[in-house]
């Protein structure tokens, strides 16, 4: 099977890339796209049409919404939406949808939801969650009441609704892992727990990645 592995930075997945190296893997493609949705998007649907993978994998680390998870942890994500793409008005948030710029269930949308029905999910026994993707890095608390109450989020990234929505619309399996760097909110970074997400992040990765190839 041909794997794409993506990560928005090098540094998130650099053990696996160092591992598979010393073990001479060929068949997975790493793709390094950038932070963000638009950079993540482009370097997902380039390498997909390059590649024609048979699995996009994601990895990376993320905010936490939900206090009640723990920092370090890893999650895999059942579900995306965008958070911020609509208007603020009159003190509330309007999305696409509310806007009626787009259907709930229109392509590739799934009741408002980027959704991950491939069955990956059901072969990992790693917590599911929901995650939120913005565009600018969440530090209001209304916002991160709206995205845990009214979107249903747990964690937040800049990059995983571009992987759901191309894999997707390519109708190509997928799979979104998240390892918690910070709650979100907290810009103190020495609070943030980067070094242990990575690690963890990547203690998951390759027993992910031999589920579907030999390696
Ligand atoms: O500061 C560092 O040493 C460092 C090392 C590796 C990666 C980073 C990043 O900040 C990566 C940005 C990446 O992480 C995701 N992320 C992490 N926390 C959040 C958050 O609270 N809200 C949104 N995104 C978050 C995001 O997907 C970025 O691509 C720093």
């Amino acid at each position: 099977m041909e794997v794409l592995l993506c990560a928005a930075t090098r540094l998130e997945i650099d053990p696996t890339i160092q591992y598979l190296a010393s073990q001479n893997i060929k068949n997975i493609d790493i793709l390094v796209t950038g932070v963000g949705l638009i950079a993540a998007t482009y370097h997902i649907t380039k390498a997909v049409y390059q590649k024609r993978p048979q699995l996009i994998l994601q990895a990376g680390i993320a905010g936490a919404l939900d206090t009640n998870l723990k920092l370090g942890s890893v999650v895999i994500i059942e579900s995306e939406t965008i958070g911020d793409l609509g208007v603020m008005e009159q003190g509330s948030f309007r999305s696409l949808f509310d806007m009626k710029f787009l259907q709930e269930n229109d392509a590739p949308w799934t009741n408002a939801t980027l959704l991950n029905a491939t069955g990956i999910l059901d072969e990992l026994l790693l917590p599911r969650v929901k995650g939120v993707s913005i565009n600018e890095i969440t530090t209001l608390p209304s916002r991160i009441e709206q995205y845990k109450d009214t979107m249903g989020a747990s964690v937040e990234s800049m990059e995983g609704a571009a992987l759901h929505y191309v894999g997707l619309m390519e109708n190509i399996p997928f799979l979104q892992v998240r390892s918690l760097s910070n709650f979100v909110g907290e810009r103190d970074k020495s609070k943030w727990q980067i070094k242990e997400a990575i690690e963890n992040l990547n203690k998951e990765l390759i027993p992910i990645i031999s589920k579907f190839v030999r390696l």
